[in-house]
């Protein structure tokens, strides 16, 4: 497979360094104005760096254009006419949904909207894929090149703005729950760096009971809290404080704002 990236910024530096991880690729084309982020990549094989996202189009059977939405619809009206009924366009533009970009380059293409998140880069993201009607039989390669990068899941294009909110803004989310852990882990006497990592890996034994049990949150805290334990006790100070509903109203804050996005 061929593959193209255009803007190759936090995302798509991240993708590349995924992709290149698990050499996903045949050939790899990288193109953005600014190659910096991706300078790393140089002398890697089977990969180009380039200003020029014709040549990168030209080059490639899916090309992903991992742009800001205000950027997409220049970049696309610029490259549209090299774009063929074979390739996969995949766009990981937050909020830009698949009939704006049907309008550019035309519904007989292959569009996919592809939602993936920053860990990418480790292979770890949770990446929401959705397709224009004429790509549906392209879905699964889609999935087979993201799944190499993380877990994937198929969804209707009407949930990919949730999907953006929950999955991509969902690492910020995360991160600033580590954060805020090892501000309290530092107040109770640890140094920074011990603090981050016991926050960070009880973090991921967390996340990896739920994966690995397959039980429902509430069951792993009823075996932490101890009946007029310290657990119950701190989880319920959280709760007075509106933990569950600062959670709750963040992501519907966010989700309101990428609906804002969608409709600009
Ligand atoms: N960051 C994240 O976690 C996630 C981001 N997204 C979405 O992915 C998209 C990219 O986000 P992100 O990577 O953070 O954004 P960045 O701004 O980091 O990356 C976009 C890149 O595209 C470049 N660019 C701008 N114009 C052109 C052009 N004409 N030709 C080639 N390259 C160009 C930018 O260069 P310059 O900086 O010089 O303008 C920049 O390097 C966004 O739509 C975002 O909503 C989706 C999921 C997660
Ligand atoms: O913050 C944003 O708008 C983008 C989309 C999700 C992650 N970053």
């Amino acid at each position: 497979m061929k593959i193209a990236i255009i803007g190759t910024g936090n995302l798509g530096s991240s993708i590349a360094k995924g992709l290149i991880k698990h050499k996903s690729f045949t050939s790899l084309y990288l193109s953005d104005k600014n190659t910096t982020a991706v300078k790393a990549f140089y002398d890697e094989d089977y990969v180009t760096i380039t200003n020029d996202n014709i040549l990168a189009v030209k080059e490639s059977d899916m090309v992903i254009f991992a742009l800001q939405p205000k950027h997409i619809d220049s970049v696309l009206e610029s490259v549209a006419s090299k774009i063929t009924k074979n390739h996969v366009v995949i766009s990981v533009a937050a909020g830009v949904d698949i009939a704006r970009i049907e309008n550019i380059i035309g519904s007989d293409k292959n569009i996919i909207r592809v939602m993936p998140n920053t860990a990418i880069s480790i292979g770890k993201s949770m990446t929401c894929i959705a397709a224009n009607e004429k790509a549906q039989d392209k879905v699964e390669l889609a999935q087979k090149i993201f799944n190499q990068l993380g877990t994937t899941m198929v969804i209707s294009e009407d949930l990919v703005q949730a999907a953006t909110v929950i999955c991509a803004s969902g690492i910020a989310f995360w991160m600033r729950l580590v954060r805020a852990t090892t501000q309290g882990a530092i107040q109770l006497g640890f140094e920074a760096e011990q603090a981050h990592e016991l926050a960070t890996q009880t973090c991921f034994g967390a996340a990896s009971l739920l994966l690995e049990s397959g039980r429902h949150p509430e069951q792993e805290i009823d075996r932490v809290t101890t009946p007029s334990g310290c657990t119950i006790e701190g989880l319920n100070a959280m709760e007075h404080q509106g933990l569950s509903s600062a959670l709750i109203q963040g992501i519907v804050a966010s989700f309101e704002k990428i609906n804002q996005i969608k409709n600009n």
